[in-house]
């Protein structure tokens, strides 16, 4: 089994600030819930964002794919990325059979109902399961159709396993496969077509 494009191994400095930002988002949630939020907090929050997007690189650099490479796609991802505050972010593990892989726990900022896993939320993992799972059979393409079945609650707080794997192949199209389980579940399974197409990363 071996582990698929998650950088060096040592955080550097962006991967530790984007672990700030998750353990902040988690900790805003708290705060609105519990009402502790003070204005200094929020005020010194606001400044940090100020500074950093004064130096930022403008978003259309980013739209034109610029700033962009093939190797730091799951690096950026909001699913995998360590470098993105938005991802959870997952692990992802390529099998012996080409089968994708990750485990992780799901913090609140994923919330749908109370206590579990938004329904979006677990598509948007498995659409990134499957298309880790079609790139290893160098089947890279966009997402044309996606299909979930919700079969049980996915909890937040709780070891899942992701999983992606490539079904069969006719021309440009791909048709895929992701799983959610808990427990040895299957919570989600979502199946998916792909069309193969070059992505300008
Ligand atoms: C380690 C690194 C990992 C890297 C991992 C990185 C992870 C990134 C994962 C990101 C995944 C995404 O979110 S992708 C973003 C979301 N998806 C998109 O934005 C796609 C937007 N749609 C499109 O760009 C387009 O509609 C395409 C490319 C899907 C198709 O356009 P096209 O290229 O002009 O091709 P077209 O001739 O229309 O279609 C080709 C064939 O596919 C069929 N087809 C097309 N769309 C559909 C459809 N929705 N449902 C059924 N069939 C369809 C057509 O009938 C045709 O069949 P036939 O006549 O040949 O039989």
């Amino acid at each position: 089994m071996n582990e698929v494009d998650s950088g060096s191994g040592t955080p550097d400095a962006v991967e530790v600030a984007a672990d700030a930002v998750r353990r902040l988002t988690a900790a805003i949630l708290e705060s609105r819930v519990r009402g502790v939020a003070t204005p200094d907090v929020s005020e010194k929050i606001s400044v940090l964002a100020d500074r950093l997007e004064a130096v930022a690189a403008h978003p259309r650099e980013c739209v034109t794919g610029k700033i962009g490479t093939h190797e730091g796609a799951l690096q950026r991802s909001p699913v995998s990325g360590p470098k993105n505050p938005v991802a959870i972010p997952l692990r992802f593990e390529q099998c012996d059979d080409g089968s994708s892989l990750a485990h992780t726990e799901f913090p609140r900022q994923y919330q749908g109902p109370p206590g579990l896993v938004h329904g979006g939320v677990s598509g948007l993992v498995l659409d990134v399961a499957m298309a880790v799972a079609n790139s290893a059979a160098g089947r890279a393409g966009v997402t044309a159709e996606m299909t979930l079945r919700y079969l049980r609650p996915t909890p937040l707080y709780t070891e899942v396993t992701v999983r992606g794997r490539h079904v069969r192949v006719e021309g440009r199209k791909t048709w895929s496969q992701g799983t959610l389980e808990v427990d040895g579940e299957t919570t989600v399974v979502c199946d998916g077509l792909f069309i193969t197409k070059e992505l300008a990363l």
